[in-house]
């Protein structure tokens, strides 16, 4: 679950209109706190009784102040209200989100020199790279495919957060992944971005050839700690997938690509269980030894906690170097912002996750999303970290994946681009509504 898709809890309850004139108007009813909140799902009058007030308003609708309600007109006057839109948001869902025009700001209270010297914050880097893996490791596992130009627009909302790495798609063989059969037209369409890197996934020389002449200027290749896995997942054996990787490792040093090299399943795999940090270090170093300039550790199906995960770490410390570490976290169990939290106070400075906790694993039935890449940097700037990215922004993103083209409903994201659609199915359970409450 991510930022948007919580309840409005005690602790998130202020809920503030964050026009200027509005928040005025609201100081002067007593209110003196002021936050911005972002929900999704129909609005609930009781989740509103915080004895504050619920405001609702459309910024183009001169008659701006009457869209506030009191606590008491809200319980009544919910079923019809209008709602703060900000200019560039599209969509109008009854009920559905809030657009905040502020951060969501987490605080931390120690100043920089009282966390560098704090025995559990001092080892946390001063600054974490982000790898934003929702345009592949999350559109692969969408059920529906999203259209080229969608994904290509979601990158470019992600490279515009500040993200410093957005990993763009895979070419793998699209009777495997369906859903990244456009690999080539995405690169092609994002040549022109700038200020990011943008990777690709490869599993075998077929697809290194086609991302680079596609345009791809970084490559990742993708092996496993867990036999089985690997078989599901790429159809060979630990042993086969290295030799394969070798060849593409070649090549990319040849043309002077880095190349990543992630490895699955390094607390748990779907079928064997529990893996034995000793593969784990067999796998990363055969990817260092063949020239990975990074290594991510990735716990494909999120069963790892602190307990597993900090073993698995200091086992791979052993031989590859801190800086060439990340590590991918999956949060099934709700494990994976802890791991990370670990992660850092280890040393590492690469953390993968994916907006909106988009994701899963098509070969590990049950796997739940990445971490949620708003969630990592509220948490790191709460810590003081530099990420470089702009959260407003990134949940500018994720709303417009919520509602302008996609709608995240139980943890799927269902490519609609069908505000109409939805718009229609509003309006007619709002008119049926309309009709009970009047019989
Ligand atoms: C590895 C293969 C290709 C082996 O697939 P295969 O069927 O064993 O390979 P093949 O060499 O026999 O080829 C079969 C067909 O695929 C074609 N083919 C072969 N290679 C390519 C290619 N690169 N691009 C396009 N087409 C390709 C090839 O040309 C042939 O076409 P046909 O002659 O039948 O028409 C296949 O198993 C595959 O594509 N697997 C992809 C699996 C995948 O993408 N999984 C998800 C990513 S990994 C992940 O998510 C985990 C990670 C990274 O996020 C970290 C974590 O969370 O743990």
């Amino acid at each position: 679950m991510s930022l948007s898709d919580r309840p409005l809890t005690p602790s998130r309850k202020i809920i503030g209109l964050l026009e200027n004139e509005g928040v005025e108007w609201w100081r002067s009813l007593g209110s003196k706190e002021f936050a911005p909140l972002l929900f999704f799902g129909k609005m609930e009058p009781g989740k509103l009784s915080n004895g504050s007030y619920a405001c609702f308003s459309n910024h183009k609708n001169t008659e701006n102040k009457r869209a506030f309600l009191s606590q008491s007109q809200a319980k009544h006057g919910l079923q019809n209200f209008s709602f703060y839109q900000a200019p560039e948001t599209m969509g109008n869902i009854n009920g559905a989100f809030y657009m905040p025009h502020h951060h969501y700001s987490s605080q931390h209270s120690l100043s920089p020199e009282r966390i560098i010297n704090h025995k559990l914050l001092g080892s946390i880097p001063e600054s974490v790279t982000i790898v934003e893996v929702g345009p592949r490791d999350g559109l692969q596992n969408e059920k529906e495919i999203v259209p080229t130009a969608v994904k290509v627009e979601l990158i470019k909302m992600l490279v515009s957060s500040g993200l410093p790495v957005v990993e763009a798609t895979s070419f793998v063989s699209p009777k495997w992944i369906p859903q990244l059969a456009d690999a080539k037209d995405v690169v092609s369409a994002i040549q022109g971005i700038v200020g990011s890197r943008c990777p690709v996934l490869t599993p075998n020389l077929k697809g290194f050839e086609a991302a680079v002449s596609a345009g791809a200027k970084e490559v990742a290749i993708f092996a496993a700690a867990s036999e089985s896995f690997s078989q599901s997942n790429i159809n060979c054996s630990i042993k086969d997938s290295l030799a394969r990787y070798r060849d593409v490792a070649l090549a990319a040093s040849n043309l002077s690509i880095p190349i990543r090299g992630y490895i699955s399943c390094v607390v748990g795999c779907p079928v064997e269980g529990a893996i034995p940090p000793s593969q784990v270090v067999y796998v990363a170093q055969e990817l260092l030894n063949m020239g990975c300039t990074e290594i991510s550790l990735g716990d494909t199906i999120g069963v790892g906690t602190p307990g597993t995960v900090i073993p698995m770490l200091q086992a791979v410390l052993e031989v590859v170097p801190i800086e060439k570490l990340a590590v991918h976290f999956h949060d099934t169990y709700g494990q994976a912002l802890s791991n990370i939290l670990i992660s850092l106070q280890m040393g590492i400075r690469t953390i993968d996750s994916s907006v909106s906790g988009l994701g899963g694993c098509p070969y590990a039935k049950g796997a739940s999303g990445n971490v949620a890449t708003e969630d990592v940097v509220y948490m790191l700037n709460g810590l003081g970290v530099k990420t470089n990215v702009d959260l407003r922004k990134l949940i500018y993103c994720l709303q417009t994946l919520s509602t302008g083209v996609f709608v995240k409903c139980n943890g799927i994201v269902k490519n609609m681009l069908v505000v109409g659609r939805m718009v229609v199915f509003m309006a007619l359970l709002h008119s049926i509504l309309a009709i009970y409450c009047h019989l």
